[in-house]
């Protein structure tokens, strides 16, 4: 009990955030650093005749339409008993917004939140975030447990000058194009395992049990590449320890879903929602301090012996090391993230650009043109190859439109600010649906299709090249010049919203923006090549919709089928 009253105490909590708050006035009026090495992509202008200042026509915030609620429970109920139920987040939010549109205030268990669907809104709350913002954490569960265990807090679960001190330790190593490519060889020949694997353990039709298994083995051996300069072996031998880790970070995302809409009564009492989290937290710490541990000894032992022959020997570790801000528990948490992190996203992305593909044979069979042109089976897959394969990455970005892995991405208000005419006050807790957007026909025409298509544009020499538009593309700095309008103007003058640079921000933007994103889209990129080139993917199943557990997975069992095209 003692532990848990401590807890409330938080790195997040409701005094932390407003020590933060405090510290974040401060550094408004006098920081003009920017947020993290290399990243300038704060101070964004607002568009000329859009307000940003307090005024007497300024609405109340308690103005903001919103469901009503119970006293002090608000509209938990609904989340949590209601139709269509939790799983259903996604849909119970597009409903919040065609009921009250793109602000909405709502109540859940005392807090207060500020729902902001409309990318024009999305753009005012980044305008206002700062160079360090604040953050609800990612997973609540996970930053009460490492507060109690005294771990380190790692970067999505705490804020100010921890989480700088975090982020710019980590920033380069993780979001470097060059650094990332580094690890390319050893990405790929990860996949061609993989594509080899399938082939093992497929029955005679193609189809593969448990799919989604298989490919968390894929990303945690990928993961493991990177984070340990080591093959684990995940996929074969070691197949069993991958499942408990999948278990464990299945569990944790899970409950913590379910405990977000539930009144914090594990904040006290060891409920026994909150026991199996620990239980997991507790697995996959040990498991990766034993790991770290582990890759620690061998570089020691390579170095000593003059083996470190080149920098992509032990590159992330090394990275980590030559940090004389982090502790080794700050280096087992940082690990810890790059490990696990990819099995709630990186891994329902790869399932769901297979869905998309599988249901889009045109789509597909055009992958295999670009494929067959570039890529062969013996041959590694470089650099030069990988940015040439436009079509595919426009595949994955309209994957990642249609079944976006995060529902919301936090933001704490650090100062009063406007926001669509009405006050909001210093603290409120925002959170930035902006998926929503995805699905609206005036922001992405025929917004149910899967167009990869929409994402390309022929440059001047007739070839098909990505287009770079939305904010997080290159952290910021486009959004930085797309400030001084909606996008383009399109017929009559009427601001075009297709080319709205805050309709399609998967990885967030700005100085929080996803700091795996690099590593995600590499991982994602290389792995469809491959699949893709080896296999033509059928879908028999019903429609593929998807599931609430913190973040977004396929709600499904997945009746693929893969036949090998050569
Ligand atoms: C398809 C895969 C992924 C997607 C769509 C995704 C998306 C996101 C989003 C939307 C955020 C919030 C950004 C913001 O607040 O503006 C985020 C934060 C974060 N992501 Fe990812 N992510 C993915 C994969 C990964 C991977 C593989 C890692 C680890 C290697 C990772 C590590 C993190 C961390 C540590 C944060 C918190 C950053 C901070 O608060 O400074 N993510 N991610």
């Amino acid at each position: 009990m003692a532990n848990h009253m401590r807890l409330l105490r938080g790195r997040i909590s409701s005094s932390g955030l407003r020590r933060d708050l405090a510290r974040e006035g401060r550094r408004f009026k006098s920081s003009t650093a920017s947020a993290v090495p290399g990243d300038e992509t704060t101070g964004t202008r607002a568009p000329p005749g859009e307000r940003t200042t307090l005024g007497s026509d300024v609405k109340p915030f308690h103005n903001i339409p919103g469901p009503k609620g119970l006293p002090y429970v608000g509209s938990m109920w609904e989340y949590r008993y209601g139709q269509p139920g939790l799983e259903k987040m996604k849909d119970i939010l597009t409903e919040r917004y065609r009921t009250y549109g793109g602000l909405m205030r709502e109540k859940l268990a005392g807090r207060t939140r500020l729902h902001v669907f409309d990318p024009e809104h999305v753009r005012a709350v980044y305008r206002q975030e700062g160079k360090w913002p604040l953050i609800e954490p990612l997973v609540e569960t996970t930053q009460l447990y490492r507060e109690q265990a005294h771990h380190s807090p790692g970067l999505g679960n705490t804020n100010g000058e921890e989480w700088y001190r975090l982020r710019s330790a980590v920033h380069q190593l993780m979001m470097r194009p060059k650094e990332v490519a580094a690890y390319l060889p050893m990405v790929d020949g990860v996949a061609m395992d993989f594509v080899q694997r399938l082939c093992d353990i497929m029955d005679k039709r193609g189809h593969v049990p448990d799919l989604a298994v298989e490919v968390s083995k894929w990303n945690l051996e990928t993961a493991s590449a990177i984070a340990f300069h080591d093959r684990k072996h995940f996929m074969t031998i070691n197949s069993h320890k991958a499942e408990l880790w999948i278990k464990a970070n299945t569990t944790i995302m899970r409950e913590s879903g379910k405990l977000r809409y539930k009144l914090p009564l594990y904040r006290y009492l060891p409920t026994s929602s909150w026991r199996k989290v620990v239980k997991a937290e507790d697995y996959l710490t040990k498991e990766c301090q034993q790991m770290v541990e582990d890759a620690l000894q061998r570089l020691a032992f390579a170095e000593q012996n003059g083996q470190l022959t080149d920098n992509d020997q032990f590159r992330f570790m090394r990275g980590l090391l030559a940090s004389p801000a982090l502790n080794r528990s700050d280096i087992v948490t940082l690990t810890l993230s790059l490990f696990t992190d990819g099995l709630p996203s990186t891994v329902p992305s790869v399932l769901s650009v297979l869905y998309c593909l599988a249901t889009n044979p045109e789509a597909q069979f055009r992958l295999h043109r670009e494929l067959d042109d570039l890529v062969s089976p013996g041959s590694p897959l470089t650099s030069d190859v990988m940015n040439k394969l436009t079509y595919l990455k426009a595949c994955v970005k309209e994957t990642l439109r249609l079944f976006p892995v995060t529902l919301e991405i936090s933001r704490v208000c650090p100062k009063d600010a406007v926001i669509g005419d009405y006050k909001i006050p210093e603290g409120t807790c925002i959170k930035l649906n902006g998926f929503v957007a995805h699905r609206d026909p005036a922001y992405f025409p025929d917004p149910d299709e899967f167009r990869p298509e929409r994402w390309l544009r022929t440059s001047g020499n007739h070839d098909l090249a990505l287009q770079r538009e939305e904010p997080g593309e290159d952290q910021g700095q486009r959004a930085a010049s797309d400030e001084e309008g909606q996008g383009q103007t399109g017929k009559q003058g009427q601001p075009d919203l297709t080319t709205h640079p805050y309709r399609f921000i998967p990885f967030g933007h700005g100085p929080r923006m996803c700091p795996g994103r690099r590593i995600a889209e590499q991982d994602l990129h290389v792995v469809t090549a491959r699949l893709l080139h080896h296999f033509f993917v059928d879908w028999h199943g019903d429609q593929m919709g998807q599931k609430f557990e913190t973040l977004m997975r396929p709600d499904c069992p997945l009746d693929f089928s893969f036949h090998p095209r050569h």
